[in-house]
């Protein structure tokens, strides 16, 4: 691994802590290179832990609440950390739990409780988010609150800090004088999860210093059929602004119980390279899963080997490079670059020796 990315939506900053300067003594002691990316929480609407992942069956009807329960948390009862939950939400309202993996329904509101009875089954994980939607759009707004984290990612001179539901070019130019204010250079990685991002994506990107195609909150605001057209666009205009980008989320999902991926994983990892992705995530599959290392490995076994059938197989196809060069020179410098490229692939030239002025 390259990254380790620390999710502010999980655990206490002191955790944090302790995860980052563990990585940093193995870096020293080991001579590796791993580098700290913060993740914001971004306010999302999250439940609480509810100690382990149980299931939830079609027809039954569970709790949403903002009490406190100091462990004595009713059966079938789920906190939430969005004290207007009950206010905002609506008799009718759709709920998805981590983009769809358990769907409810909002059938009555008592107080602060809220009922609903589950449409589409599955486990509750530790602290999935939540989403609501109201005769078919996204409702819930809620605003980049998070600059605690901030001021403890500075102080702990991470090297990256990932924003969550960036809406605007706005958010990210304010959080790189902010960072730039404390003489401190961290990049600044703009997660791609929601509308605005999509709409905004051109000059979101610019403002970055590289994206995340977070498909998990994405698939859960816009139609799931839509998400690999999405992770194509931006891939390909990260490409086109040579900034580097992230594919995230669920990438080896079933490597969290199962300690070998399906093949459609496998293909779906081998497409994000393809599309020249720079970084591949794992997020529960390494944070909580059986195999996380396992997935690692295929993560990286995966990658290595399309890289290579495409390098060895595919020479033609690689040499179909997009142009990234805007000004005319850039684009020189990209012809001369091609061309060597193409003459280092023919049977009759082994050695190139460029000469840049
Ligand atoms: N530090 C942690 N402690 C316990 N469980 C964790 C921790 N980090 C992650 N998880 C579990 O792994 C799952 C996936 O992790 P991930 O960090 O991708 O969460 P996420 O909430 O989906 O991310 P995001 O909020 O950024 O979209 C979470 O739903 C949670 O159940
Ligand atoms: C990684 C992340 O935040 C997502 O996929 O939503």
């Amino acid at each position: 691994m390259n990254v380790a990315r620390i999710n502010m939506c999980h655990g206490t900053r002191e955790w944090h802590k302790r995860v980052i300067e563990r990585v940093r003594r193995l870096n020293e002691e080991k001579g590796y290179a791993v580098a700290i990316m913060m993740d914001t929480e971004g306010s999302e609407i999250h439940m609480g832990d509810l100690g382990g992942a149980p299931s939830v069956k079609d027809g039954e009807v569970w709790t949403l609440s903002v009490r406190a329960y100091d462990g004595n948390r009713p059966e079938r009862t789920i906190t939430v950390n969005y004290d207007g939950f009950a206010e905002d939400v609506q008799v009718g309202d759709e709920l998805l739990v981590d983009g769809g993996m358990v769907r409810f329904e909002v059938i009555e509101k008592i107080g602060p409780d809220v009922k609903c009875m589950c449409t589409d089954p599955g486990l509750l994980l530790p602290r999935a988010n939540l989403t609501f939607w109201r005769d078919g759009s996204l409702r819930g707004y809620f605003y980049f609150q998070d600059w605690l984290d901030i001021d403890f990612g500075i102080a702990e001179s991470v090297d990256f800090i990932a924003v969550s539901f960036v809406k605007s070019a706005d958010v990210i130019n304010h959080l790189k004088s902010y960072i730039a204010a404390r003489s401190s250079d961290i990049a600044v990685i703009a997660k791609i999860e929601s509308i605005d991002s999509l709409k905004n994506l051109e000059e979101i990107i610019e403002a970055s210093d590289g994206a995340m195609v977070a498909r998990g909150d994405l698939g859960a605001q816009i139609p799931l059929e839509q998400v690999p057209a999405a992770q194509q666009r931006i891939v390909e205009v990260c490409r086109q602004l040579n900034k580097p980008v992230i594919v995230a989320s669920q990438l080896l999902e079933s490597m969290i119980e199962y300690p070998t991926p399906t093949r459609a994983e496998v293909a779906d990892v081998s497409e994000a390279v393809r599309q020249r992705s720079d970084a591949l995530m794992l997020s529960g599959e390494s944070a909580m899963g059986q195999f996380p290392d396992k997935a690692l490995t295929v993560l990286r076994s995966v990658s290595v080997r399309i890289e290579k059938w495409w390098r060895d197989g595919k020479h033609h196809e690689a040499m179909e490079l997009p142009a990234v060069g805007s000004s005319f020179s850039d684009r020189i410098s990209e012809e001369i670059c091609t061309s060597a490229a193409k003459m280092g692939k023919s049977p009759f030239h082994h050695e190139i020796a460029m000469l840049f002025h």
